[in-house]
């Protein structure tokens, strides 16, 4: 003890005590961190049904217990040791169990425990996460969806026990980039499912490096708040539109126009300690602090830029026909003022700027966002090689490829001098997309209740007349809603009635060859 203590000392005085306080958790984790923060989840009658229904996981384990029992005791190092492999942004594999655990002793939560018929301590169930947050369980009930977990005795038990149950094989001593256990077959549409959570933490990642690069200033404004109307209309997600209509609202009152001037009195200095930074975008869930879809096998090499363009691609597919252009505009503005990968808003922005006619359909600028992606995809694909800094389980691709969409690709055609070419079948890419980026994104989301009749274009009608939802949007956000897409909206008449007159100007065989 007195050696650790030691060289923590020596380590205060060499690093200094800021480079101390933020290190001191791997520092202690590497000599041995005696008392570690539990990776089960705490839950109780007041947090119960909302964390199951709101987490990520597709399967949830609840131990329930008492305080009191030497055994329960004696089992939660083992409990925790499975709860280390699934909870928290540390572990393995996140995101695919939920752990959980209930102290039945405690008073207010005797009705919880009455619902799951909890008999003996320490008791395991197992099931879907909305299966606890909607019901309950009887021991003898044929056909549950809850099952009670009969061989977890100890760490190695209840993980194969887990293992049998979906088809794994994870492992106790996992760490957490190991390559083989990641999801990584690229034509399995199935993986589109849990982006949705990708997204949000992508968009709450992007406002929290704005406000910590203190990147509004009073020519960034304008296309901020263009950005936000349209992630107030149009985020798949809908407590990332609440979150966002919440900022527009506020918005003169976060950020006044004389905010960045060094004379004004609202100066950015008198602003460092306010809410901004604690300012949750898609709600306080988010950030969870890790990737699911968007999850490198090595640290660094996703998250946050692919969740990117999973937002910008969910966005497109939700617009009306005359929103594209403006949607189009917000976009490139977002990227060329506020992705702070100086190559890539660069790129991006030359490739904004070979724009010449404007959008007038949705699918004509889905597919312009598309095959952008697959530009740098290309370019990537090259030097990742040369370089060897790409990951190595998720190489870079002309996408999709023709196993997730077949029909996306004419059949090779051969060209004189005898060599083949790739031709894109561009209505059943645009097709596929729209499927892809639109309903299957939203399919599992455990909100999807609250998102509308599918998930998508009715959503916002939908969540607004919800008046007998508990989660309702608050009347203030509502109408920021309203206004941001009636902006959108109000805008995208004028801009069809402009284009009445207009010759259908767009050419999209220029797309056909990548
Ligand atoms: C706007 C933007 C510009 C960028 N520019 C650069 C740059 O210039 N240089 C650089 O080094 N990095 C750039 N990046 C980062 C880079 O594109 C990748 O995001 C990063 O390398 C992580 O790659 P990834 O394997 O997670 O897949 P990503 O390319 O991030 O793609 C995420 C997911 O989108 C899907 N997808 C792939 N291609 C398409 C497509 N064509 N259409 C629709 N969906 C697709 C796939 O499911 C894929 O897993 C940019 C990112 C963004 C958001």
């Amino acid at each position: 003890m007195s050696s650790i203590l030691l060289l923590l000392l020596l380590l205060y005085f060499s690093f200094g005590v800021s480079s101390i306080s933020i290190g001191s958790r791997s520092i202690l984790r590497s000599l041995g961190d005696p008392d570690p923060p539990d990776a089960a989840v705490d839950l109780n009658i007041t947090n119960f049904d909302k964390v199951l229904r709101d987490s990520p996981a597709s399967f949830a384990v609840v131990e329930f217990f008492a305080h009191w029992c030497p055994a329960c005791r004696n089992y939660k190092p083992h409990y925790e040791r499975v709860a280390r492999v699934f909870n928290g942004p540390d572990a393995a594999h996140p995101g695919i169990v939920l752990m959980a655990r209930v102290d039945c002793a405690l008073k207010i939560n005797t009705k919880l425990c009455d619902r799951f018929s909890v008999g003996h301590y320490p008791m395991l169930l197992w099931g879907a996460p909305s299966k606890f947050s909607s019901g309950g369980w009887e021991p003898n009930k044929e056909k549950s969806e809850i099952h009670a977990i009969d061989d977890g005795r100890t760490s190695e038990r209840l993980l194969s026990w887990i293992n049998k149950k979906i088809g794994s094989s994870y492992g106790l001593d996992d760490e957490k980039y190991e390559n083989e256990h990641l999801p990584l077959n690229a034509s399995d549409p199935g993986q589109i499912l849990r982006a949705l959570y990708d997204v949000e933490e992508a968009t709450w990642s992007s406002f929290d490096i704005i406000f910590e690069h203190k990147m509004i200033k009073s020519e960034t404004r304008a296309p901020l708040i263009r950005f936000l109307q349209l992630l107030a209309a149009h985020h798949p997600s809908r407590r990332c539109r609440k979150g966002s209509a919440e900022i527009l609202m506020n918005f003169d009152d976060l950020w006044p126009s004389d905010l960045w001037s060094p004379y004004s009195e609202n100066s950015a200095i008198s602003h460092e300690n306010n809410s901004l930074k604690s300012f949750h975008i898609c709600g306080k869930e988010v950030p969870r602090g890790y990737w699911i879809f968007c999850r490198g096998s090595k640290n660094d090499t996703r998250g946050f830029s692919c969740g990117l363009w999973i937002l910008l691609h969910s966005l497109s597919v939700r617009l009306e026909d005359g929103e594209s252009h403006l949607a189009f505009t917000a976009i490139c503005d977002f990227i060329h003022n506020f992705f702070i990968c100086e190559e890539c808003r660069k790129h991006f922005y030359d490739m904004c700027s070979t724009v010449s006619r404007p959008f007038n359909k949705t699918s004509d600028f889905v597919l312009w966002l598309w095959e952008a992606h697959n530009k740098v995809n290309k370019r990537l694909k090259k030097e990742e090689a040369s370089m060897g800094t790409g990951d190595p389980k998720f190489p870079k691709m002309i996408w999709p490829p023709k196993q997730l969409c077949p029909s996306c690709y004419h059949p090779i055609r051969k060209k004189d001098d005898g060599t083949s070419q790739t031709e894109w079948n561009l209505d059943e890419v645009s097709k596929f997309l729209v499927g892809y980026y639109g309903n299957m994104l939203v399919s599992s989301y455990k909100d999807k209740v609250l998102l509308g009749l599918n998930g998508s274009k009715n959503s916002l009608v939908d969540d607004m007349v919800a008046s007998t939802n508990a989660v309702a949007v608050p009347v203030g956000a509502a109408l920021a809603i309203a206004v941001a897409s009636c902006a959108f909206g109000a805008l995208a008449w004028f801009w069809r009635s402009h284009q009445k007159n207009r010759k259908y100007l767009h050419q999209p065989h220029l797309l056909k060859n990548i």
